[in-house]
């Protein structure tokens, strides 16, 4: 049982928002919609929620033909980012709404709304009104106002785009735990491929309306389908024929291994524990004036005795995931 999407196309006009996609979501499991902006991700997530109808395809929720169901009828839970909270309702009173709408008895509207305030840290603020709280407490709020029906789906749409890194990052980590907690199948947009790979279970990557890959956040960055999603999932730097990671080159000092490219040291720049690298090869490699980039651990590059101007060679390590430059974007 899970979230299946078949075939959907959805058009505006004469441009596919989203071109004959396919993807199975599992349940209990965390999933992310990544991907550019305009590749979709919305789309779909509206679509899956009923709030928009695809022109072909159909979704299936937990075995049930959702196609044509109204919004109401999915039994899915949905956070926008810019979520409208009932300004002159308490706390408590916006996470009891969809309760009371659904005649559910006081005693249990109660019970339910101080087990849920508990779940997303919200216990000491159930009598204040929305204004009175902080960002993050306000989607923390929206989230359990979303999960007091008892959702099969949850549906989460930028849930944190509007809020300042630190607060992301920590609500990042509390929607994982959340999770871990409540196995609700949930559905995430995001744009940022750093929250993807922190949060989620899977990461289905969208772009141009159509999925470019479905993976594991470890499948993805080691085995990327396509040049783009290599892109998207992390930095991306050529060396010579091939495209790979900056961590993934390797640095000598004098030339002797099969293959080994040189070049000079052009820039050096440390950060944290890091070391960043540009090399600059000659122009028989083709490269023409784009450096190569390079990440060492420092004291990797302390016992190189790296300087600006240092002469190295460079090759793929052992191991390293690598795409041909010829199909570079
Ligand atoms: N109502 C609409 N009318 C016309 N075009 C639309 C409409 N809704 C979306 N689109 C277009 O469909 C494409 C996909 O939009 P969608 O919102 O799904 O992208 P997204 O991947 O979620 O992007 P973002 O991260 O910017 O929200 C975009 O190019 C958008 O301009």
């Amino acid at each position: 049982m899970s979230i299946e999407v078949t075939n959907v196309t959805k058009k505006y006009g004469d441009f596919y928002a989203l071109d004959d996609v396919s993807v199975s979501l599992p349940t209990g499991q965390l999933t992310a919609l990544l991907g550019p902006s305009g590749g979709g991700k919305s789309t779909l997530l509206r679509i899956i929620a009923g709030l928009d109808t695809a022109d072909s395809g159909t979704v299936a929720i937990e075995g049930t033909n959702a196609t044509r169901l109204p919004p109401q009828k999915r039994n899915v839970g949905f956070v926008f980012q810019h979520y409208a909270v009932f300004k002159h309702m308490t706390v408590a009173k916006n996470v009891a709404f969809g309760l009371e709408i659904r005649k559910t008895p006081k005693a249990e509207v109660k019970r339910r709304v101080g087990e849920l305030l508990e779940l997303v840290h919200l216990s000491q603020f159930a009598d204040r009104l929305p204004s009175q709280l902080s960002g993050g407490q306000r989607q923390r709020m929206a989230l359990a106002r979303a999960l007091a029906v008892e959702p099969t789906v949850l549906l989460l749409d930028e849930p944190f785009g509007a809020l300042d890194a630190k607060v992301r990052k920590e609500l990042r980590d509390w929607l994982r735990r959340l999770h871990d907690e409540v196995h609700v199948t949930t559905v995430f947009v995001t744009h940022d491929q750093e929250e993807a790979m922190e949060v989620a279970d899977e990461i289905v990557v969208i772009n141009h309306g159509r999925v470019e890959q479905v993976g594991s956040p470890d499948q993805l960055y080691d085995e990327p389908a396509s040049d783009f999603v290599m892109g998207f999932l992390g930095e991306v730097t050529r060396l010579g024929p091939v495209r790979l990671r900056p961590h993934d080159v390797e640095v000598a000092t004098s030339p002797g291994r099969a293959g080994a490219i040189p070049g000079t040291v052009t820039r050096l720049l440390r950060v944290g524990f890091e070391v960043r690298l540009q090399v600059q090869l000659g122009d028989e490699f083709g490269t023409g004036a784009e450096p190569v980039s390079v990440v060492l651990s420092r004291s990797h590059a302390r016992s190189l005795d790296l300087e600006l101007g240092s002469k190295v060679w460079l090759t793929a390590a052992v191991g390293a995931v690598t795409v041909p430059a010829m199909i570079a974007v």
